[in-house]
C-alpha cells in the first residue's frame, strides 16, 4: 500500500475531479438506500389496505429518485473515470521522463522490453485500480454502511444475519486477495519475459532467417506464451472460482431471512413489505462487499504493477551531476585519463576491472585511436568521456577539469560520437543528420554529409535528403546508416569527435575518402577512432593499444611497429607482413 500512497501524488492535481466522482455517487446511493423503505410502504401501506393513491404516489417517487439516482452514477463514473485516466497518463509521462534521465548502468539492469511494459501494461493496471477505487471502493463502501444501517432500522433482529455471514465473506476475501497477489506478480513477469522475446525476435528477423532457427524462435516463443498462459488462467481461476462461493453465502443470507422473517410474519411481529425491504438491504449489503472484494483482487494485481513502476521511480541515476558545476564549458579538447580503472556494477557488487590504470593525454587537434583485441576493454574507454559510465577509480579531465564536474548536459554537446551500430530514427535522412542540431542550415547539413562521404549516395536517391529513412523509405545499407551517423556527430561541430568503429561496414576505398575529408576537420577537435582495421588508423597522432583492459603501448604507427608485438601482430594478420 505505501507504494500506493507514492503513486498516488499522482491524483493530486485531479482531486476535484476525485472529490466529485464521490459526492454524486453519494446522491445514487442515498437514492437506492431509499427505495426498499417505499418499497415497503407501497406493499404495507397501499397494497395491504389497497389504498391506489398510496402505491401511485410512492411509484413516482421510487422512478424520480432512480432517474436522479441514475444521473447521480453516470456523473460519478465520468468524473472518476477523468479522474483516473488524467493520472494514469500523468504518470506514464513521468515514467518515460524518469527512464530518459537514467544512466547506462541503471538500463543495463532494467530491460528494454522489461521498460515497455511498465510503461504500458503496468500503468494501465494502476490507472484502472485509481478508477475502481474512487467509483467501486466508494460506492461500494457507502452503500455497504448505509444498507447495514438500513437493515437494522428496518428489523434488528434479523439484521444478526450479519453477525453470521460478514466475518466468513471477510476471511474468505483476505485468503483469495493474498494468493492472486502472487500469482498476478507472475503474470506481470510473463509478460515481461514475453515482450522481450517479441522485441529481440523482430529486430533479429534476418539473423532468424539466415541461422533456420524459426523453429527455435517459435518453441522458445510458445514456451513462454504458455507460461503467460497458464498464470492468467490461475489468476482467473481464483477469482471465477470465489465468485460463486460469494454468491452462495448471499444466497445463503437471504433464504435465512427469508425463512426468519416468514416466521415472524406468522407470529405477527413483522410485515411483508419490511421483510422485503429487509432482504432487499442484506442483498444490497452482501452485493456491495462482494463488489469491494473483486476491487481489492483488481488492486491486488495493481499493486504487482505499482511495484514495477515504483522500482524504475526508485533507481537514482548512476551518474549524478555535480552539486556546484563548473558553468563555462566552451572546451579546447584536451583531455586527459588519469590512472583510470572501471567496472560495471551490478547493484551494489562490483565487478573484476574492464580497465586498468590507463594514463594518457588527448591534445587539442590531436587523432588518438584505440586498437586492441575484441573485448579488450575499447568501447568501454570511450563511453567513459561522455559519462556513459563513471570511472571506479583515477579520473578524466577535460581542459585540466575533472569531467564529473561540468554539467553533463554541456559536457555531452562538446562530444560528438558515431557509433558501430549506427541507429537512426524514423523520419527524413536530414532529420538524422540534424538530430543533435534542429537548427542547423541546409549549407552545414550538406557540409557534414560530404565529409562523411554521404552527400554522394544521398543525392541519388529521389527525394534526396528527403528520403524517409526505415521500412517505408529508402533502404539503407549498414555503410550508408554509419555514414549517416558520421554526418550526424560531425554537425553538432564538437570538440571532441569519437567514432566507435564507426567505418567497419564502410568499403576500405571509402573509408580512405572519409580519412581524408575528416583530416581537415579534424585539426580543431580531438578525436578518438576506434577501430578494428589497422588502415582506419594508420595516420593517427597516436595510437593506443589496449590488452585486457591496460595500456600495452602506446605511439604512431611506426613507433608501435617496432616496439609493440602485439600491435605488430594486429597489423600483420589484417595487411600481410611487409
Ligand atoms: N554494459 C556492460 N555491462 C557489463 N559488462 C560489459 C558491458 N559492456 C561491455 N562489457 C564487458 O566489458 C568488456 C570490454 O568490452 P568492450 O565492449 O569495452 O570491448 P571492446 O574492446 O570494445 O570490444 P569489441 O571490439 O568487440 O567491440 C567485455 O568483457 C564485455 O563483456
Amino acid at each position: 500500500m505505501d507504494i500506493f500512497k507514492r503513486l498516488i501524488r499522482f491524483l493530486r492535481p485531479y482531486w476535484m475531479l476525485a472529490l466529485a466522482a464521490p459526492l454524486l455517487m453519494i446522491i445514487e446511493v442515498i437514492t437506492e438506500l431509499m427505495l426498499p423503505k417505499i418499497m415497503q410502504h407501497i406493499i404495507d401501506t397501499g397494497v395491504a389496505n389497497s389504498d391506489l393513491s398510496v402505491v401511485i404516489r410512492s411509484g413516482i417517487l421510487m422512478s424520480s429518485l432512480t432517474f436522479i439516482g441514475m444521473i447521480g452514477g453516470i456523473g460519478g463514473a465520468v468524473f472518476a473515470i477523468r479522474a483516473a485516466m488524467f493520472t494514469g497518463s500523468d504518470i506514464r509521462s513521468a515514467l518515460f521522463k524518469k527512464i530518459q534521465g537514467l544512466s547506462f548502468g541503471n538500463l543495463d539492469r532494467l530491460e528494454t522490453g522489461q521498460l515497455v511494459i511498465r510503461l504500458t501494461n503496468d500503468v494501465t493496471q494502476v490507472q484502472e485500480a485509481i478508477f475502481f477505487s474512487i467509483h467501486i471502493m466508494i460506492r461500494g463502501g457507502m452503500t455497504l454502511i448505509g444498507s447495514v444501517v438500513m437493515a437494522f432500522i428496518t428489523s434488528p433482529s434479523l439484521a444478526m444475519i450479519f453477525f453470521l455471514l460478514g466475518p466468513i465473506i471477510v476471511i474468505f476475501l483476505i485468503f483469495v486477495v493474498k494468493r492472486t497477489i502472487r500469482i498476478f506478480t507472475g503474470v506481470q513477469e510473463g509478460l515481461d519475459r514475453l515482450n522481450t522475446v517479441i522485441v529481440e525476435n523482430f529486430s533479429g528477423m534476418r539473423l532468424v532467417k539466415s541461422f533456420v532457427r524459426m523453429d527455435y524462435e517459435k518453441t522458445k516463443f510458445g514456451k513462454i506464451n504458455d507460461y503467460l498462459t497458464n498464470q492468467s488462467i490461475k489468476a482467473n481461476k481464483v477469482g471465477a472460482l470465489s465468485r460463486p462461493f460469494m454468491m452462495l453465502v448471499v444466497n445463503m443470507g437471504i433464504v435465512c431471512a427469508i425463512w426468519f422473517g416468514g416466521l415472524k410474519i406468522n407470529t405477527g411481529s413483522m410485515m411483508l413489505g419490511q421483510l422485503i425491504a429487509f432482504v432487499n438491504y442484506l442483498m444490497q449489503a452482501l452485493m456491495s462487499i462482494m463488489m469491494v472484494g473483486m476491487l481489492l483482487m483488481r488492486i491486488s494485481r495493481a499493486s504487482a504493477s505499482a511495484k514495477r513502476i515504483d522500482e524504475v521511480f526508485e533507481s537514482s541515476p548512476e551518474i549524478q551531476e555535480a552539486p556546484k558545476p563548473v558553468m563555462a564549458l566552451n572546451p579546447r579538447g584536451r583531455l586527459c585519463f588519469e590512472n583510470v580503472s572501471f567496472s560495471y556494477n551490478f547493484g551494489k557488487t562490483s565487478h573484476t576491472p574492464i580497465l586498468k590504470n590507463i594514463s594518457f593525454t588527448a591534445e587539442p587537434g590531436e587523432t588518438i585511436a584505440v586498437v586492441g583485441a575484441t573485448g579488450s576493454g575499447k568501447t568501454s574507454l570511450i563511453n567513459l568521456i561522455p559519462r556513459f559510465y563513471d570511472v571506479t577509480e583515477g579520473r578524466i579531465t577535460l581542459d585540466n577539469v575533472d569531467i564529473r564536474d561540468f554539467p553533463i548536459e554541456a559536457l555531452r554537446k562538446n562530444i560528438g560520437i558515431s557509433m558501430q551500430n549506427a541507429l537512426l530514427f524514423s523520419g527524413t535522412i536530414q532529420d538524422n543528420i540534424r538530430y543533435g542540431r534542429p537548427d542547423a542550415a541546409d549549407d552545414d547539413v550538406i557540409t557534414a554529409a560530404c565529409a562523411a562521404q554521404a552527400h554522394g549516395f544521398i543525392t541519388l536517391f529521389p527525394a534526396g535528403y528527403d528520403s524517409l529513412v526505415g521500412q517505408r523509405g529508402v533502404n539503407l545499407s549498414g555503410g550508408q546508416k554509419q555514414r549517416i551517423a558520421i554526418a550526424r556527430a560531425l554537425l553538432i561541430d564538437p570538440a571532441i569527435l569519437i567514432l566507435d568503429d564507426s567505418t567497419s561496414a564502410v568499403d576500405v576505398e571509402t573509408e580512405g575518402h572519409i580519412q581524408d575529408a575528416l583530416s581537415g576537420l579534424k585539426k580543431r577537435r580531438t578525436s578518438f577512432i576506434v577501430a578494428q582495421r589497422v588502415s582506419t588508423i594508420l595516420n593517427a597522432d597516436r595510437i593506443i593499444v589496449l590488452d585486457n583492459g591496460m595500456i600495452a603501448a602506446g605511439g604512431n604507427h611506426d613507433t608501435l611497429l617496432q616496439t609493440s608485438p602485439i600491435y605488430r601482430e594486429i597489423y600483420d594478420s589484417q595487411l600481410g607482413k611487409g
